[in-house]
Formats: C-alpha cells, sequence, structure tokens
C-alpha cells in the first residue's frame, strides 16, 4: 500500500543555522491491514516522515508510493482527493473550538462536498461508534482529553479513508485513556479495514496494538520488522533502550 524508496529530505540552511538531514535514505513498506509503529526519540524524523506520507512535503530524493500512486508526480488535485482517504488524528485533537462534536465531524464531509443528509447520516455513524453520540451537542472544552481524541477519531474516519495516519494520538493522556483509545484504533482497523501507521516515542504503544515497527534515530531506520521478532531480539542500542522493561500488554 505504501512503498518509501530511499527517501531523504533535507532542510536547507538558514541564516545562521546548518542545514539539516531529517531523513536519509529511508526504504519502508507499510502493507494493507498492517497497524506499523513508527517509534523514535524527539527529533528522530518520525514527523517529517508522516507528513511525507500525506504528501504535505516532498522528499528532497527518492520515491513514495501510496496505492500505486507515485506521489511526486500528482497534480494538486490529485492530491487533495488522495488526501481526503488519509485520515489523521493528533497529539493535540487539533478540533474546531467554535463548532460542536457533530460539527467538528461533518466539517470534512462539507469540505468534499456531501448533501446534508449525507452528513447527518454519516455523523450520527460515527459519533455512535466512538461512543460519543450523546455529547454531540457539546464543545470540545467540555469533553475529556479521551473525548477529544474520540471526536478527532471520528472526524478522521468521515471520508472512509484507507489509511489512518496517527502522530503521538495518545501522548497527552492517562494510561487508562490511552488503552481504550488503543483498543479503538485496533477495532478500526480490524473491523473497518484500515491500515494504521502511527508515530509514538512510547514503546508501549507499538507493543499493544503494532505488528510491526520501524525504530528510527537521527533520520534513519535502525531496526525494522515484526513486533514479535524485534521485542525477542532488539539488535540495536535505541531498541534495546526502548524495549526495556517492556510488560506486552497487547491488545487482542
Ligand atoms: N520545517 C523544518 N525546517 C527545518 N528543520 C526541520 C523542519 N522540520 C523538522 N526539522 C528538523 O528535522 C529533524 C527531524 O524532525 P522531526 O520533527 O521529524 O522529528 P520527530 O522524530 O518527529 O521529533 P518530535 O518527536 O520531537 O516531533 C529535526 O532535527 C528537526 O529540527
Amino acid at each position: 500500500m505504501i512503498q518509501i524508496e530511499q527517501v531523504t529530505k533535507r532542510y536547507p540552511a538558514k541564516q545562521r543555522e546548518r542545514e539539516v538531514i531529517a531523513l536519509q535514505e529511508i526504504d519502508l513498506q507499510i502493507e494493507k491491514g498492517d497497524i506499523f509503529g513508527i517509534v523514535g526519540y524527539s527529533g528522530a524524523g518520525k514527523s517529517t516522515l508522516l507528513r511525507l506520507l500525506n504528501g504535505l512535503e516532498k522528499p528532497t530524493s527518492g520515491s513514495i508510493h501510496v496505492n500505486g500512486k507515485k506521489l511526486a508526480v500528482l497534480s494538486d488535485g490529485e492530491l487533495r482527493v488522495l488526501r481526503q482517504k488519509i485520515g489523521m488524528i493528533f497529539q493535540h485533537y487539533h478540533l474546531l473550538w467554535s463548532r460542536t462534536v457533530r460539527e467538528n465531524v461533518a466539517f470534512p464531509l462539507e469540505i468534499a462536498g456531501k448533501t446534508k443528509r449525507e452528513i447527518e447520516q454519516r455523523t450520527e455513524e460515527l459519533l455512535r461508534r466512538v461512543g460519543l453520540w450523546e455529547r454531540k451537542d457539546a464543545y470540545p472544552s467540555e469533553l475529556s482529553g479521551g473525548q477529544k481524541q474520540r471526536v478527532g477519531i471520528a472526524r478522521a474516519l468521515a471520508n472512509d479513508p484507507f489509511l489512518l495516519l496517527c502522530d503521538e494520538a495518545t501522548s497527552a493522556l492517562d494510561p487508562e485513556t490511552t488503552t481504550s483509545i488503543l483498543q479503538l484504533i485496533k477495532e478500526i482497523n480490524q473491523e473497518m479495514g484500515i491500515t494504521v501507521a502511527l508515530i509514538t516515542h512510547e514503546m508501549s504503544v507499538v507493543d499493544a496494538i503494532c505488528n510491526k515497527v520501524a525504530v528510527m534515530e537521527t533520520g534513519s531506520i535502525v531496526e525494522l520488522g515484526e513486533v514479535k521478532q524485534v521485542f525477542r531480539e532488539p539488535q540495536h542500542e535505541v531498541t534495546k533502550r526502548f524495549t526495556e522493561g517492556l510488560g506486552g500488554d497487547h491488545i487482542a
């Protein structure tokens, strides 16, 4: 589904600052149905990789194919259509604070030009799915962190994405809420067949729901493979540090 080949991303030097090589010769494949974890410390290049995946930025060199289409050759219009089919959730939710829960979920449907009736139906369906229909008229400021992330998830699913990108989606949540949000992401993956790519600095998140993992350090992937295998025999120092003391609370 996603093929990343020899991708390098450089940010040119600015006054007094040197050029940054955010990603260096990255090779990565994400297959349909994966819950793919990308883990690394701050500055490793995870967010840059996510921005390249949804076409927000272009690689300096190398190629990215999504569903067989090379991103670099898509027109702005084609990229926009593709991006409607890529849902995204964020650490700080990025909700519209002046809109109710229902209106937040309706927003991407309005942009996609759906009819009022379609929007009403789909919004109700999604809010019921994430367990927030009762709070449909609340404003984000009236919700807990976990509830806000459920709104974010419902909004991300609005246009039937084939891919869900999660940017530190549970990093602002307490452990119990984290477990329930990860459970929901897992269910979405299994029930709706949506492929998930998530970035995190917490190996416990990878442990809980991912089947594959890439460990990043300073712009490179230092370890890659099936989660079980990587956890059983971590090879790289960074992976060893990340996997130390993990108990293996996998969500089935
Ligand atoms: N727009 C930009 N211009 C210049 N440098 C950038 C830009 N975006 C990212 N970088 C640099 O690229 C490197 C990788 O950053 P990135 O945000 O991808 O890492 P990360 O692993 O997501 O870290 P964090 O977890 O802190 O978000 C860092 O050195 C960062 O300073």
